[in-house]
């Protein structure tokens, strides 16, 4: 254990409050202090003990009084109650309140109130560390640490990511593959106050149909041949967090019709059962599809898509980013060089150009397997060109009827600028447009000048 296990002992009787102490502080983990009256203890109380001992009959309080005023102020935190008579009643009414264990003065007392605190000891580890993981995750989901980007739609992901945080409103996501959707609706989850509650991901397209209202809503024991015990859904286990339902285009009608009902009743029924469990979850869904379109093919149910719709969140494509191809490169050449233990190397200039005139279907997650690769390849520390694996055929691109006339604009622009060296007058002048169109989507980070180191 990092920090001490600070134990509280509260003994009127001097010799025995010794001998507690004595005895307790044989592990040098622990730091134990000693205090002999209920008002003394509360007045430390501050110092956040993570055990309590308490002598039943202080002389200004009796051991439930003080228990109730410890409880109230630092929950959750162990009161092992030592009595100096036998006195059953009093020691069920004192665990059933709460008391973690009830101690009665006699020979056996020392050996097993050690007992019990290296079992408290190991609890109170285990949550620390657990605690610890959770501060990790957080962190790393931290839209600005996690979501890397400089260009302006990415700032603005960030600033509606905040403020989906703030609430418990269902987001929807859209955007391509691999654009990052799955770490948007992590970075809201460990952003909200829901924080320390599960982020359960069920991937709609990746479950057959047949076993994905099981993994959803549950079932109970014997509820079809196969269901040996009872399992409880993914909505539940959900409880008290987030539900993170992805491809929820692909889901089929039928179920979309039991989701509808399940959402709006706030209750989930397992499969088999008949008892309807309440349950509190925030939902995020994502989809690569345009959901309305869907609805007008009728795909999808119009009902389920308004009460899915809830906050909308765009995410780019990563050839609407500008710059941030770059600096997204950068950032996983340095991560994986540092986590294969290589010698860090770096994209050279010619690399870089060819990074952003690439279109990226496959987008942030193509882009990091790319780089990737091309870190394994790379000879010395420099990344040439040629070591980059991109798929630079026609079909590797999205079909042009796929892209829309702005993204295919904008395409067409910043490939012109890079190979006219940033020269706008001449990318103007080739492409037959005015400067200034140039010079606004300059200005709005649409399209860079040049590639950057
Ligand atoms: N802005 C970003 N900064 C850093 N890493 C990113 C960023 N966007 C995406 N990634 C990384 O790219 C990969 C793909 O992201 P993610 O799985 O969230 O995409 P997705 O849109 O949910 O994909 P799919 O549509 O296939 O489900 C992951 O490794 C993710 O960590």
């Amino acid at each position: 254990m990092t920090s001490p296990f600070q134990i509280f002992v509260v003994e009127d009787n001097e010799w025995y409050g010794e001998l507690l102490v004595h005895r307790l502080s044989q592990n040098s983990d622990h730091v134990v202090r000693r205090f002999t009256t209920a008002a003394e203890c509360l007045e430390h109380l501050g110092d956040r003990p993570d055990l309590i001992t308490l002598d039943y009959s202080l002389p200004d309080a009796k051991g439930e009084q003080l228990m109730r005023q410890i409880q109230a102020r630092l929950p959750g935190v162990a009161v092992i109650v030592i009595s100096g008579q036998e006195d059953v009643s009093t020691a069920v009414t004192l665990l059933r309140e709460g008391a973690y264990d009830y101690l009665v003065k006699n020979d056996d007392t020392l050996p097993r109130l050690w007992n019990i605190v290296g079992k408290v000891e190991q609890q109170v580890r285990l949550r620390r560390e657990n605690e610890l993981l959770r501060q990790q995750i957080g962190a790393r989901y931290a839209p600005a640490q996690a979501i890397l980007g400089e260009h302006p739609s990415v700032k603005q992901l960030h600033g509606l990511i905040a403020k989906a945080a703030r609430t418990s409103i269902t987001v929807s996501i859209s955007g391509e593959t691999g654009t990052g959707k799955e770490l948007v609706a992590r970075a809201i989850h460990f952003q909200s106050t829901r924080a320390k509650r599960p982020f359960i991901a069920v991937n709609m397209a990746a479950i057959p149909r047949e076993l994905l209202e099981s993994e959803l809503f549950g079932y109970e024991k014997g509820a079809f041949t196969g269901a040996a015990a009872r399992r409880i859904g993914r909505l539940e286990e959900a409880n008290g967090g987030t539900l993170f339902l992805d491809e929820i285009a692909d889901l089929d009608l039928a179920l979309q019709a039991k989701l509808l009902r399940v959402l709006q009743e706030r209750e989930v029924t397992r499969i088999g059962g008949n008892q309807p469990v309440p349950f509190d979850v925030r939902l995020v869904v994502a989809t690569h599809r345009d959901l309305l379109a869907e609805v007008q093919a009728g795909r999808f149910r119009e009902d389920l898509y308004y009460r899915l719709l809830g906050l909308p969140i765009t995410v780019p494509p990563l050839r609407q980013r500008g710059q941030d191809v770059l600096l997204l490169a950068d950032s996983f050449v340095r991560e994986f060089c540092a986590q294969n233990n290589l010698a860090s190397c770096r994209l050279s200039d010619e690399a870089r150009r060819m990074l952003l005139a690439h279109p990226f279907p496959g987008n942030v997650r193509e882009l990091k397997a790319v780089v990737e690769l091309a870190a394994v390849l790379a000879d010395g520390e420099i990344i040439q060109a040629e070591q980059l694996p991109l798929r630079q055929n026609l079909t590797a691109t999205p079909p042009l009827h796929m892209m829309s006339l702005k993204v295919q604009t904008t395409a067409i622009i910043q490939k012109c600028l890079l190979e006219m060296k940033g020269d706008v007058l001449a990318t103007a002048a080739r492409l037959d447009i005015g400067k200034s169109t140039i010079y606004r989507m300059l200005k709005d980070k649409e399209i860079i000048a040049e590639p950057s180191n």
